[in-house]
């Protein structure tokens, strides 16, 4: 009778077990997590309905199966329930599976009274679309910073106004815009006052070294021995009238910016050889240092010498040549890209009405004629032109008789020719004469050597004169 009654009570608890294991199964089948239980040798129990499209093999082949064979067979790469019987806690894990998906899977241990783990229950979210949502965000990231720096280069031509109908100019700004971000040397060649300078802070402004220092030396205007300091620094005591403390070179100033070597023609061959070092092992020595330091900086050097008529001539090195000329950039003459005069004219006219408050215009006869002339200063003297007419033209109108009176000032203005307005003491006049001399010698030549050349007088004679008239 006492077993009638047992066996009554096991079955009515047996149908409330039936009813909760359906009740498990229904919500393991239709969560959108996928839940797998394993029992104490790995082998799996239990699979949800999303078997299939989570590891790409039905629940029948699964079930039984050992989950250390499951990874041997490539159904997924890598079993959390041998994590979760070696740590003996909770452990999450991402799982990539034969059917390309990614599962964030997080690992129960179930423990019996004897505290060893009997079976282990597996929730896997599938994580893939998030991943590939991750992927889109991170690619439009780089999409957006890709247009970002576009936007500026271009933003960097509109507001310097390198507007241009040249093809070669055109051709100019895009291989600039190309190579804005890489730290190939830049050679830019080109006649005086085409705007290699102008050309070199673009590439600076459009790069991403922009906001980094920008630091430029002019060759050719400083004598041989003070350049060597001034580009590589000296120690302490390097030599005599030295800075106590010892000198910064321009490489060291620039730090991971750019240095601008103009007119890079004219350095001497010991310079030469120096700067060939440089540029090959990327180190360079204060002057009296015995340990180099890095050289960071990008180096864009311009000049507007015929270099390779100077290795010809033996005046500049073939070897060092090479190592600048990365990426050649040949500048127009004005001569040669006269669609842009009237751009630039307008450019100029526009800067300098705002500069002195006046609203003046040129007549087309005025246009024709700047077109037609032949600007061997280039858009140095364009622009120089332009402020004059602008300075001293009385009406508001510039008409092609004004042009041509500037004009023809400019090209009698190295006539030898001197004329004395006043009586003063012949040393204040000669005093006032060479003050003249040199000002005008340095607008042309800009160099102290070419300056000592033509003013016949020896170059440290020039830089100390300059440097007496505070010129
Ligand atoms: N595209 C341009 N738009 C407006 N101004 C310009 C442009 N190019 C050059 N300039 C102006 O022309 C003048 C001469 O330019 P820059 O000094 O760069 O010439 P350069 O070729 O370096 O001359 P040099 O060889 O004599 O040093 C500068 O005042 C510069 O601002």
């Amino acid at each position: 009778m006492e077993t009638l009654i047992d066996y009554n009570v096991l079955k009515e608890e047996l149908k409330d077990y039936e009813q909760l294991y359906n009740e498990i199964k229904i919500a393991i089948d239709t969560t959108f997590d996928q839940i797998t239980i394993v029992d104490r040798n790995a082998k799996i129990l239990c699979v949800g309905d999303l078997c299939e499209e989570s590891f790409g093999i039905s629940q029948s082949e699964i079930i039984g199966e050992d989950a250390n064979n499951l990874v041997k067979k490539g159904i997924f790469d890598k079993s959390i329930t041998a994590e979760v019987f070696e740590k003996r806690e909770k452990v999450t894990i991402i799982q990539k599976t034969a059917s390309n998906k990614k599962l964030l899977v997080t690992g129960i241990p179930i423990f019996n009274e004897k505290k060893e783990i009997v079976k282990v229950i597996n929730i896997s979210k599938d994580i893939t679309s998030i991943e590939q949502l991750k992927n889109q965000i991170e690619n439009t990231g780089e999409m957006m910073e890709w247009f970002r720096k576009e936007l500026l280069k271009r933003k960097v031509i509109q507001e310097k106004k390198i507007i241009t109908k040249n093809s070669t100019m055109q051709k100019i700004m895009e291989l600039i815009k190309r190579t804005a971000d890489v730290d190939s040397t830049v050679l830019l060649l080109g006649e005086t006052g085409v705007g290699k300078g102008f050309l070199a802070k673009t590439i600076h402004e459009m790069s991403n070294r922009k906001n980094k220092p920008f630091v430029t030396i002019n060759c050719g205007a400083i004598p041989e021995n003070l350049l060597e300091s001034e580009l590589f620094g000296y120690e302490e005591g390097a030599f005599t009238g030295a800075n106590k403390k010892g000198k910064k070179g321009l490489f060291e100033e620039a730090k991971d910016g750019i240095v601008f070597l103009d007119e890079i023609g004219e350095l001497s061959m010991k310079l030469q050889v120096k700067l060939l070092s440089v540029l090959q092992d990327r180190k360079a020595s204060r002057i009296g240092a015995l340990r180099p330091y890095e050289i960071k900086a990008r180096i864009i050097a311009a000049t507007n010498k015929d270099l390779k008529k100077a290795i010809t001539n033996g005046e500049f090195r073939q070897d060092l040549y090479y190592r600048l000329n990365i990426i050649p950039i040949n500048i127009p003459s004005l001569r040669e890209r006269i669609e842009d005069i009237p751009i630039l004219i307008n450019v100029f006219l526009k800067k300098n009405n705002e500069k002195y408050f006046f609203e003046k215009s040129l007549t087309q006869d005025a246009y024709k004629l700047l077109i037609s002339y032949k600007w061997l200063g280039n858009i140095r003297e364009l622009e120089n032109i332009i402020e004059r007419l602008v300075i001293t033209c009385g009406e508001d109108i510039i008409t092609s008789k004004q042009v041509l009176e500037i004009i023809h000032l400019e090209n009698n203005k190295n006539v030898n020719y001197i004329e004395a307005n006043t009586v003063i003491p012949l040393k204040e006049a000669t005093k006032e004469l060479e003050r003249q001399l040199l000002i005008k010698a340095k607008q042309e030549y800009k160099t102290t050597r070419k300056i000592a050349t033509v003013l016949k007088i020896n170059q440290s004679t020039v830089v100390r004169k300059l440097k007496e008239y505070n010129i």
